[in-house]
């Protein structure tokens, strides 16, 4: 089977007057299969948004490409949905009105646009907020929006910088915990940039770890342990052991190579 989503030898250079030519993103190939969680973890400027901004078609490579089911990516398309660390709703508009926003544009029928947009409102937990506007939301409530309505209209594949990065730590869980709930019922193939070791480890089935100066691919971890991930598996020493591995790749690369 084809993957889903091939990264093919991506380089990616940025030409910023009065100084040399940087190599932000060089030679990254990488396979991702249909229905996978991949995590993207590696040191600050290490390229992990070059590569999602190119994937998503926000960004054009310098020599290479990203296939997405077969079809080379030259600009954004409906079955990549992309969720950023601000939320980027509209402020104008309530929960329900922003997760219909995109079901919109594709023209659905208004009785339909609802039925799905309720789904994911509730789906996410935020049945009691859909005719709230977003400045009534915490932080958490603001993102599940936001995945609330990247899924609706449907993606199947979701890309997502750092979503949580600004979130509380237990706001952080129970977002990655409600992730992988949906995940798991409305399966689609994730790649997720984050800092945080522990949720790299949490979330994936394999975690990339990237390397800087120039930003490249260092090392693929496979995570073994079994969906539903639950806090049993993250406090389990299996779950440390990786972890640590992550952590050493991410932090000490020479010494775990
Ligand atoms: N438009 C741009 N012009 C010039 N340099 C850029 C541009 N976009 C990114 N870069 C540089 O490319 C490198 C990779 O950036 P990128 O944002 O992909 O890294 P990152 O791994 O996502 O970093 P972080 O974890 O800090 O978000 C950085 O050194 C950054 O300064």
């Amino acid at each position: 089977m084809n993957p889903k989503i091939s990264f093919k030898d991506v380089s990616r250079t940025f030409d910023v007057a009065g100084r040399p030519i940087f190599k932000a993103l060089d030679r990254f190939s990488l396979d991702i299969e249909d229905g996978e969680f991949i995590t993207v973890v590696g040191p600050s400027g290490c390229g992990k948004s070059t590569a999602m901004n190119i994937a998503a078609g926000l960004l054009q490579p310098s020599s290479g490409q990203v296939v997405v089911d077969g079809v080379e990516v030259k600009g954004p398309g409906p079955e990549r949905g992309v969720i950023f660390q601000q939320y980027a709703l509209f402020p104008w508009l309530t929960v329900r009105e922003n997760v219909e926003f995109g079901l919109r544009l594709q023209n659905i029928p208004k009785q339909k646009r609802r039925e799905i947009a309720d789904h994911f409102i509730d789906l996410v937990g935020l049945k009691d907020f859909a005719h709230a506007l977003p400045k009534m939301l915490s932080g958490g409530m603001k993102q599940r929006c936001a995945i609330a309505r990247a899924y609706a209209v449907n993606p199947k594949i979701l890309l997502m910088d750092e979503p949580f990065g600004a979130l509380d730590a237990l706001t952080r869980v129970q977002l990655q915990d409600q992730l992988l709930q949906t995940w798991s019922k409305e399966r689609r193939t994730v790649m997720f940039i984050t800092h945080d070791v522990d949720e790299a480890v949490y979330l994936a089935n394999r975690v990339v770890v990237m390397a800087a100066r120039p930003g490249r691919l260092d090392r693929i971890i496979d995570v073994g342990l079994p969906y539903p991930r639950t806090e049993e598996i993250r406090l389990s020493p299996e779950f440390a052991t990786l972890r640590n591995e992550v952590w050493r790749a991410v932090y000490h690369p020479a010494a775990a190579a």
